[in-house]
């Protein structure tokens, strides 16, 4: 039998290529966000909380999750604020040291710079004595996006991890912030999706909401 090709074989060369795509396509995309001026991302960071308030609210007594904004990601800080004034307890991701396993935990925060420590990544966390909750909803953060809910991040697979949950309990409802440049269009291809992605619920830039309609490929 001439070069017998398993299954397992196809799928680990189709699973390389879309890591291979993945990779080329988060250079372009940090190097778009780089390039965004300070003022700009301090009126995009408004304009999303804007966004978020006024079309998709979390329902009365949900906790949300958020992030500490690293590497010029869109600032989520304000939508944080609007949503804990709105009576939401809010929490925050603590990273496992780098060769941990990347899953992450979630924390009550107080919404305040002074009650966290610092993380691997540069990040920023509640420390490990505060509460532990499991967020309904989670602000995520993104490197980029395509209006099917696709989503790419720093290639650490952390959020994807945590948007489906192994316990079997209901899923969070993850929710997309970005700047408009980071979306990746049709014309590019939009952004290959492995089996493990998780589509998100709501991408919410400056400019615009989006929802893909459940279903959508
Ligand atoms: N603001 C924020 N917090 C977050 C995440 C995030 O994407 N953004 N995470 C989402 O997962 C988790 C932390 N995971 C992260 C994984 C990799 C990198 C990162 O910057 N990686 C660099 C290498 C940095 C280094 O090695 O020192 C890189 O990929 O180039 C950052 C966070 C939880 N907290
Ligand atoms: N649920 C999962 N189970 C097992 N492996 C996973 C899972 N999610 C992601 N991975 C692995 O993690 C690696 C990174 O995944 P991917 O490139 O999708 O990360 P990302 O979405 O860019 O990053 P992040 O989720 O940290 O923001 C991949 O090698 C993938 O195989």
């Amino acid at each position: 039998m001439p070069h017998p090709e398993t299954t397992a074989d196809i799928d680990a060369a189709a699973l390389a290529s879309i890591a291979e795509r993945k990779a080329a396509l988060r250079a372009r995309l940090l190097a778009r966000r780089r390039a965004i001026p300070a003022e700009a991302a301090e009126a995009a960071a408004r304009a999303v909380r804007d966004g978020l308030m006024r079309a998709t609210m979390p329902p009365p007594g949900a906790v949300v999750a958020g992030y500490w904004p690293i590497r010029g990601e869109l600032d989520p800080r304000p939508s944080l604020h609007a949503l804990a004034a709105r009576g939401h307890v809010l929490a925050l991701p603590r990273t496992p040291p780098p060769g941990a396993a990347p899953r992450l935990t979630f924390h009550v925060w107080d919404g305040t710079a002074g009650s966290l420590a610092p993380g691997p990544f540069a990040t920023r966390h509640p420390p490990g004595t505060a509460p532990a909750v499991t967020p309904d909803w989670l602000l995520v953060p993104l490197v980029g996006f395509d209006r099917t809910g696709a989503r790419l991040g720093y290639g650490g697979g952390y959020y994807d991890r945590c948007l489906r949950p192994a316990s079997g309990g209901p899923a969070p409802v993850a929710i997309g912030l970005a700047y408009a440049c980071q979306e990746v269009g049709a014309d590019d291809g939009g952004l290959p999706v492995a089996p493990h992605d998780v589509r998100l619920r709501a991408i919410v830039t400056e400019r615009t909401l989006i929802q893909p309609v459940a279903g959508d490929p």
